[in-house]
């Protein structure tokens, strides 16, 4: 159980110790393998720079040893300057001058100019006579004339040879012959050494002939002269054979296998010298640190995770306590602050509990407090409160509700009529659905009588409500009352004919009966809540301009008539009276509009003001319209304008001959052409019979005279017909008068009149003006 609880993954410690585990093992891994590559890298270095460095010793020391010998025989050539028959002939004791080569060489031997040996020094039977012409090292020698040294060949007493030449010259320069002298190759003298020298312990030296096709010598005796075919992969050897330089690399070995290699070409003799290094040597300790490696990575591994483990549980050991501690504070145990020490995440998270234990044990004292403060509040609460279960259980009722429900025993729903019951039972349980508090009225039978109460549910939590009982038997009582009292002051104001429109303190409208709702042109519902300067335009009769409820008020007018422009945009003449609704509180601000429809009696007073001023017969005014007129003017200031009187001449004779009818038709058509000719703003009347007036504000006489005159001969031109179809034609005789300051209607009317009365006396159709 136990090691099960060790692998639980959800465990903090288990993943912190997997993450540490896995971070040292990569991390273990990342160094590992960058020290296993440093490590062959400088390995594989300084093995190339072994082998290097002991070829280059290796042929630096044959290189010394080959020029050495070059040079002794060079110089002992260039003793020798004879020409050829000389040197046939003396050759025998020529070659005792070469005595000193015993050592450095096995013999010193010379060969005339066709490459026959002539003598020998020491001598060796059968040597002489033998012919080398055919032999690379003997034409090299002639055609270049510098020395040379061969490539080992067998001699015929079995032993491997090495030639070194010199050409000897006559006096002229010309090829004699040539010195040489042979030494065995493999003597302590030259490369006997080879064999000794070793490189790590599988490692060896070869020498290469010149063009590399074969072994001069190799530790394997049998391979040595035995061609071998130079492979395309040995990139070091062929750089050194074809470029003359030294070369390291790591490739095939001539003799097969693979290792480190390296050349260096002999500058005396042009062969090149190797050394191999098998690889299966050459990377031993290479292995030997990958054992070493994979050996302590593995140890790492096992390592690793014990050991992340017991880090994790050292370091995460203060949460064990914070554990402790959260376990002992839900099972009610003492509140203890957690230490708030260890790591500082650890020190964090106590001290952030530790001021949330405070915090919560500050507001559960407060809360404690507030549920004190709220007991009494409820015990002295006017509102029944109760909290129950889902079902109606209660768990708490205040005295009020006892008290509302008239049932101390918990039944507090058995008092309550049946439907009522239902439906509190459905709110209880549909509570907390919205969020919002339930809100219904239940009637109870209590010993007290029946009770109305008002009562608002909300959810507390999912199995209790609180229940706030609100006793509304008066209230509703009064409602009641206030209801009928309601609807019989509408059945009033929808049974009376004028319009009544209530407007509450931001003048929007409250209440309006139907002929209300006909007058302003809208429904009940549509103009409810508006502003009534929005429904409805109050104007002011002939102005047009709009009336305010404030303007009206403000200038004590109660009663007055207006002109209505209805919703629709029709007009009627209204008498409105308004009352300010004389209340506080609620109805403060209030206004009533009573809306008397006008129309028809002032169309009528209207109509009668016309007839009054005006000649039925002409439409033009009549005498007093004339007179008011005149009048008016008489008033105005600096008055000035002309008055003419015109009276028809002969009109009886059109009336006796053509008729009434046709007199009518004649006064009509002067007073036609009289209203045609005169100005807006001149008064044109028919003051009686065939006799008519002007008033010409602004107009002098002379201007009159002359206007007159022109409606003269206009009236002259009027035709009627007889009954006896001859046409009927008059004229007319006019007064005209300035008015004065001093005049009154009487006296300028009778100034006109009097001059038209001279007018008919001087013969008529004319004009007269006034003296
Ligand atoms: N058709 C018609 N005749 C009217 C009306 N009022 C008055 N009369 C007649 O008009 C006539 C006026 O008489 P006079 O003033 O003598 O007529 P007159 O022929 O023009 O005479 P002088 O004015 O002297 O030129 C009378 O015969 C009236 O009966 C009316 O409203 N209609």
């Amino acid at each position: 159980m136990r090691v099960l609880r060790l692998f639980d993954t959800h465990s903090l410690k288990f993943r912190a110790a997997l993450f540490c585990a896995a971070f040292g093992w990569l991390l273990s891994a990342v160094l590992i393998g960058v020290y296993y590559l440093e490590s062959r890298g400088a390995l594989e270095a300084m093995r190339r720079a072994q082998v290097a460095a002991l070829v280059e010793r290796t042929a630096t020391d044959f290189d010394d040893r080959l020029r050495q010998r070059q040079r002794l025989v060079s110089d002992g050539a260039a003793q020798l300057t004879v020409g050829a028959e000389q040197l046939t002939r003396d050759a025998a004791s020529l070659v005792t001058r070469f005595s000193h080569f015993k050592g450095p060489f096995s013999a010193a031997i010379l060969y005339d100019r066709h490459g026959t040996i002539i003598a020998d020094y020491p001598s060796q039977p059968g040597r002489v006579g033998v012919s080398v012409a055919e032999r690379d090292y003997f034409r090299q020698t002639r055609d270049t004339l510098r020395p040379q040294v061969s490539d080992p060949f067998l001699a015929k007493t079995g032993r491997r040879l090495l030639v070194v030449t010199a050409p000897i010259l006559g006096p002229d320069g010309e090829f004699s012959g040539m010195l040489a002298g042979t030494l065995e190759l493999f003597s302590q003298e030259m490369f006997g050494e080879l064999a000794g020298i070793r490189i790590g312990e599988h490692g060896y030296i070869v020498l290469l002939s010149k063009q590399g096709g074969r072994f001069i010598y190799h530790p394997a005796p049998t391979l040595i002269d035995r061609p071998f075919q130079l492979a395309g992969e040995l990139p070091s050897l062929a750089r050194a054979l074809a470029e003359g330089v030294a070369s390291v690399g790591r490739e095939g070995l001539p003799d097969g296998g693979e290792g480190i290699v390296a050349y260096r070409p002999l500058q005396a003799a042009g062969w090149v010298l190797g050394g191999a290094l098998p690889a299966g040597e050459a990377d031993a300790p290479l292995l030997a640190l990958t054992r070493t490696l994979l050996g302590l990575g593995l140890v790492w591994l096992l390592l690793v995770p014990p050991l992340a483990w017991w880090l994790m549980r050292r370091l995460l050991r203060p949460l064990d306590a914070i554990e402790t501690q959260l376990e002992r504070a839900q099972a009610g145990e003492d509140h203890v602050p957690l230490a708030e020490d260890g790591v500082r995440e650890l020190a964090h998270l106590a001290r952030a509990y530790n001021r949330a234990l405070a915090a919560r044990e500050a507001s559960e004292a407060d809360a404690a407090e507030r549920e004190a403060f709220f007991k009494a509040l409820n015990e002295a609460s006017p509102l029944g409160v109760l909290v129950c279960s889902r079902s109606g259980v209660p768990r708490y009722v205040n005295q009020m509700a006892n008290t509302l429900l008239g049932a101390a025993d918990g039944r507090w729903l058995h008092n309550a009529h049946g439907d009522d019951c239902a439906r509190i039972l459905r709110a209880l349980a549909d509570a907390g659905e919205s969020a919002g508090v339930t809100q219904l009225r239940a009637r109870f039978r209590t010993p007290g009588g029946e009770r109305l109460l008002e009562a608002s549910i909300v959810a507390l939590d999912s199995a209790c409500c609180l229940v706030v009982l609100l006793d509304i038997t008066r209230q509703d009582a009064e409602f009641q009352a206030l209801q009928g009292e309601r609807e019989r002051q509408a059945a009033i104001l929808e049974s009376i004919a004028d319009a009544v429109v209530l407007t509450n303190h931001r003048d929007e409208v409250e209440y309006l009966n139907a002929p209300a709702q006909r007058m302003l042109g809208v429904r009940g519902a549509g103009a409810l809540g508006r502003r009534l300067g929005a429904v409805v335009g109050l104007l002011e009769p002939g102005s047009g301009l709009p009336v305010g409820a404030r303007v009206l008020e403000a200038e004590g007018r109660k009663t007055l008539e207006l002109d209505l422009e209805a919703a629709t945009g029709s007009r009627r003449a209204v008498t409105l009276t308004l009352s300010s609704v004389c209340a506080q509180g609620a109805m403060q601000g209030y206004r009533v509009y009573v809306l008397h429809d006008d129309t028809e009696r002032r169309a009528r007073e209207a109509s009668h003001r016309y007839q009054a001023l005006h000649d039925p017969l002409t439409g033009l005014f009549n005498r007093r319209g004339l007179e008011t007129a005149l009048h008016q003017a008489l008033q105005a200031d600096g008055v000035r304008a002309a008055l003419a009187v015109l009276d028809l001449d002969g009109f009886k004779a059109v009336n006796d001959r053509g008729g009434h009818a046709a007199g009518d038709l004649m006064l009509q058509q002067v007073a036609r052409v009289l209203a045609q000719r005169v100005r807006e703003g001149d008064t044109v009347a028919r003051l009686g019979g065939d006799e008519f007036a002007l008033l010409l504000p602004g107009c002098p006489p002379d201007a009159a005279q002359q206007l007159l005159e022109r409606v003269g001969v206009e009236i002259a031109r009027l035709r009627v017909a007889a009954a006896d179809g001859l046409a009927l034609g008059l004229s007319a005789s006019t007064g005209v008068t300035s008015l004065s300051g001093d005049d009154d209607a009487a006296t300028a009317l009778a100034r006109a009149d009097a001059a038209c009365y001279r007018a008919k006396r001087a013969g008529r159709d004319r004009v007269e003006l006034a003296v």
